[in-house]
């Protein structure tokens, strides 16, 4: 099959499959249901999902040089450096290039620098779905999850500054990009079925 290679920016090399594909962002409190959102979208429209998170937690999981640095960030709550997770977003989605419909960019933008240098290297997002639940509720969630996930970061402390963090940094993103008319917000306190209904609808309307 023909796979055309151009050259975007210095030294970044993106296909232009992923410049053609469907980039959705998912963006949404720590717990709010993005992971579980993106599944069923996953099995209805095909697209590729790409959690940020789940992208670092494997490096963590390789016991990398690279990967102990991330823990020790992720266990605090806090934030890797941009181009680290932008460089594996942007690998994951090269690997898929010749098979994807479209892509769930779940978790990311964690910040508005972060969405601009994404559009820089990659590509535009044509929606944000801002998955939206009370942080009560998203802590709530966190915990349970916590009892099995073993996630290093599903603990009081860290959700905490998980959601500050959240609130400080992430909830700009969706105001930016409400600036351009790309925002679909879905009600994530109701049954996971019913938020799905929503996702299906800002997804059908591309
Ligand atoms: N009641 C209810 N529970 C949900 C809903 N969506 C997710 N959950 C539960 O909430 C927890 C967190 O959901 P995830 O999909 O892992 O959330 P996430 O936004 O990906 O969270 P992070 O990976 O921490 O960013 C899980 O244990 C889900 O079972 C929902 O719509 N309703
Ligand atoms: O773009 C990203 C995505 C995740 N993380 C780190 O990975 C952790 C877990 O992210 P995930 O999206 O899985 O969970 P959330 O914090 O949204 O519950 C975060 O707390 C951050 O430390 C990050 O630094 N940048
Ligand atoms: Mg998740």
């Amino acid at each position: 099959m023909h796979f055309k290679i151009c050259c975007v920016g210095v030294g970044v090399f993106v296909s232009d499959k992923i410049k053609d594909a469907k980039i959705i962002f998912v963006v949404g409190g720590p717990g709010s249901g993005k992971g579980t959102q993106c599944e069923k979208v996953v099995a209805k429209y095909g697209y590729t999902h790409l959690s940020s998170g789940d992208l670092l937690r494997a490096e963590v999981g390789s016991g990398s040089e690279r990967g102990k640095q991330l823990q020790a960030i992720m266990q605090k709550g806090e934030l890797v450096p941009l181009d680290t997770v932008l460089d594996m977003i942007k690998d994951a989605m090269i690997a898929k290039a010749d098979v994807s419909k479209g892509f769930l960019i779940d978790g990311y933008p964690r910040e508005v620098k972060q969405g601009e240098e994404f559009e820089k290297k990659i590509g535009k997002p044509c929606l944000l779905l801002y998955v939206d639940a009370r942080g009560e509720t998203m802590v709530k969630r966190l915990m349970k999850r916590g009892e099995t996930s073993g996630r290093a970061d599903d603990n009081e402390e860290t959700i905490k500054k998980r959601l500050d963090l959240y609130y400080k940094a992430t909830e700009p993103v969706i105001a930016f990009y409400e600036g351009r008319g790309i925002v679909r917000k879905v009600d994530s306190e109701l049954p996971v079925d019913e938020v799905f209904g929503q996702v299906s609808k800002a997804i059908d309307a591309l």
